[in-house]
């Protein structure tokens, strides 16, 4: 690499499309620029949405899934990757098959199966994703819901949480974040606190809760924050709790937007000086 002209490195997205720009592979591109890493994209699905919900929603055709990544992984030299909506067990496991082949480097899996608004976005059996893409993920982010789901057991406090964490990371993944974003309770009223397994250590990762509606695409941003970082070569514990401190801060920077009726987009380049001025 030529020093006066470094260049970034590359990271994958491979989700589905947020039309109102705050959740899915937009808010993955916006995370990725951010960090000063060059992003590409598979799209698996277009949802109608807004913040206030998903309206319509296809999946794209397993063989344009297959183009996109083959157009991609055989061009870019790609650092990290990161899977947010797959839709369907189909186009899952098309994702698993490249994963197998060792095409997938650092792959952090965001088991998006439901979005905060109610709303299904993964139209199959939950635990195929710990079957399928668990043992070929670097990190696994579930949110309290989706760990249920992929657990078959109710999960309410933050012990039950890290167990959550430990049984999901027999499934084979390095590290699973077991995200608090919607645990009730009165710590969790005044802390966010996430639970991180990583090599075989259990760390509370908590940041102050930030008091704002507008938290669309929250897990969407933290999984490709972590991808972006371990694209830039931070250890792997340190990826992840930046990427938590990345997320707080945009949650704060964001707070006072009103983009949308309903909960809002991150403020994903809080870090950077406006361009408008
Ligand atoms: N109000 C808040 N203040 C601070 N951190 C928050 C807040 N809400 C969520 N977080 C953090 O944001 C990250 C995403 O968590 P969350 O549980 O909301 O994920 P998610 O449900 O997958 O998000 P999404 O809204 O994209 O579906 C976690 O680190 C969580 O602790
Ligand atoms: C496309 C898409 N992916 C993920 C989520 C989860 O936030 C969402 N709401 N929409």
């Amino acid at each position: 690499m030529n020093r006066n002209h470094p260049q970034p490195p590359v990271a994958l997205t491979i989700a589905g499309s947020d039309s109102g720009g705050g959740a899915g592979l937009q808010a993955d591109l916006h995370t990725f620029a951010a960090h000063g890493v060059h992003g590409t994209s598979v799209v698996t699905a277009i949802t109608a949405q807004n913040t206030r919900g998903v309206t319509a929603a296809r999946a794209v055709g397993a063989d344009l899934v297959r183009a996109q990544l083959d157009a991609v992984l055989g061009d870019f030299a790609v650092a990290a990757v990161k899977t947010g909506m797959l839709g369907s067990g189909e186009l899952l496991a098309v994702v698993a098959e490249y994963g197998r082949d060792d095409r997938l480097p650092n792959l952090v899996v965001d088991p998006v199966m439901v979005a905060t608004t109610g709303d299904t976005l993964f139209e199959g059996d939950p635990t195929a994703y710990l079957r399928g893409l668990g043992p070929l993920a670097t990190v696994l982010t579930p949110n309290l819901i989706e760990a249920q789901l992929l657990l078959g057991r109710a999960i309410a406090s933050v012990e039950e949480m890290r167990e959550a964490a430990r049984a999901l990371a027999t499934f084979g993944p390095r590290a699973v974040l077991v995200k608090g974003g919607h645990l009730g309770g009165p710590t969790a009223e005044k802390a966010a606190i996430d639970v991180l397994w990583c090599d075989g250590q259990m760390l509370d990762l908590a940041a102050p809760r930030v008091a704002t509606r507008n938290d669309h695409g929250t897990g969407c941003t933290l999984a490709s924050a972590i991808a972006a970082r371990i694209a830039l070569e931070h250890p792997l514990t340190q990826a992840i709790a930046g990427a938590k401190a990345y997320v707080t801060e945009a949650l704060k920077a964001g707070a006072a937007w009103r983009l949308g009726t309903g909960p809002g987009p991150v403020h994903h380049h809080h870090g950077r000086k406006s361009t408008a001025l």
